[in-house]
């Protein structure tokens, strides 16, 4: 039986994919085999020993201490893509909402009372206030063209605007399938100079902090909007403020409030709702539920964050797997422990990726777990795992 923690609600299409059989699924699972989570904040948690895997079903990882669970040889999983179109559509439903003052205008109407006749007098002279701007011709530059940046490209290339792409580490496939109406800035900076809106889309990293700085709101064409649904920190909060109140910029969508940010007028408030519909949070549990299912039952290790793509179709022999450091001399030595203790390899696959690397092995036939003790003590061996013969 499979140990699973859930640390917050994930969908019921996802969960169905582990087979209650050999799943335990529990928010309370004390010595878990795997983790699944959205934004639960994990770094200040205690995680148990146990845990083999963590899978997010979402995009963004930096809720979870990856260095800490790649030291501990525990691959962290997310869902890349999963919930794309779901931010892509808040980012465009953002982008109008600012554009056309959408929301004060709804508030204006709201407050109309009286009757027909009254209220289409107020209606007719009110709307002046709420003069918007159409995003048809405008630039947009779209920062970041992983899966939601591409989509948002594509979609607001569609729609007319003239989209501004930066991405130094854009995916091959990635450029393959940009509208090639999208053009490419040579740097941030000339991006931001060119633009009446720009849209982040990159993870929370060290070099992606502060990235819409100040001097960069300010080389951006008057009356500019910023869409921020990927992470609070990624904007300097308190350049933006002082932009709105200047009237440099003339919106702020966010999808992470905090206080300075909440009662400011021109700051449309989101509650992380960019990945909250029905679709992609299916989609999400359904990926990372299938992707711990293969890493638990096979140590197939697909959609990593910190572990290399390891897919090799199950033999039928015992396996073995091995999550250790990528330094010269590993699989020779895993190669040298296994030999002296009689066994054979069927096959074997190693690949790495940055600081790690992960090998799977089958043996021919089945292995008493005693004859696996070495290869634990093998310098910069972090994870063994014994998966027995299906
Ligand atoms: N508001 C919400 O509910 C959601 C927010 N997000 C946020 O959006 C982010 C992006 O999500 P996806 O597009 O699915 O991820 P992705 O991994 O497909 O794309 C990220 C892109 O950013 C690029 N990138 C990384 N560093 C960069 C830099 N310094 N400058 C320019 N580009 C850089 C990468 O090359 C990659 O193409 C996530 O990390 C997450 O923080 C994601 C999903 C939902
Ligand atoms: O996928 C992401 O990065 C998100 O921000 C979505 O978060 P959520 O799963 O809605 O808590």
């Amino acid at each position: 039986m499979y140990r699973i923690l859930t640390l917050n609600n994930i969908s019921v299409k996802g969960l169905s994919r582990l087979p209650r059989e050999s799943y335990e699924i529990s928010s309370e699972s004390s010595q878990p085999d795997a983790v699944l989570l959205r934004s639960f904040k994990m770094h200040e948690m205690e995680i148990p020993e146990t845990v083999k895997a963590i899978g997010r079903a979402g995009a963004g990882v930096n809720n979870i201490p990856v260095d800490k669970m790649s030291e501990r040889g525990v691959p962290v999983f997310n869902a890349p893509g999963a919930n794309a179109n779901a931010v892509k559509e808040l980012v465009l439903a953002g982008l109008l909402m600012a554009s056309r003052n959408i929301f004060p205008a709804m508030q204006f109407a709201q407050t109309l009372e009286g009757d027909d006749a009254t209220i289409s007098t107020a209606v007719e002279s009110g709307k002046k206030n709420y003069v918007g701007r159409e995003i048809h011709s405008k630039t947009l530059g779209v920062i970041g063209l992983g899966a939601i940046g591409l989509r948002v490209a594509n979609a607001a290339s569609a729609l007319g605007m003239k989209v501004v792409g930066y991405d130094p580490l854009i995916s091959v496939e990635n450029a393959w399938r940009l509208s090639r109406n999208i053009e490419q800035a040579v740097s941030l900076d000339h991006l931001f100079s060119q633009c009446d809106a720009v849209t982040v889309h990159v993870p929370l990293i060290e070099p992606t902090k502060g990235l819409v700085s100040k001097e960069r709101i300010e080389s951006m064409n008057d009356g500019a909007v910023i869409v921020n649904l990927a992470r609070g920190g990624i904007c300097d909060d308190e350049a933006v403020l002082a932009a709105l109140d200047s009237g440099k910029l003339s919106g702020y969508v966010i999808d992470f409030p905090n206080g300075a940010l909440l009662n400011h007028p021109k700051v449309i408030s989101f509650p992380h709702l960019g990945a909250s519909t029905g679709e992609a949070e299916e989609n999400c549990a359904i990926m990372v539920a299938d992707q711990i299912k293969e890493f638990l039952e096979d140590g197939i290790v697909r959609n990593s964050v910190n572990f290399p793509e390891v897919v090799a179709p199950r033999g039928s022999g015992d396996r073995v797997t091995l999550a250790h450091k990528n330094v010269p001399n590993m699989v020779g030595q895993i190669s040298t422990a296994l030999a002296n203790a009689g066994l054979n390899i069927a096959e074997l696959v190693n690949k790495s990726r940055g600081d790690y690397a992960y090998t799977i092995i089958d043996l021919d036939g089945s292995v008493d777990p005693a004859a696996l003790e070495p290869l634990s003590s093998i310098e910069g061996i972090l994870a063994v795992r014994h998966l027995t013969g299906k």
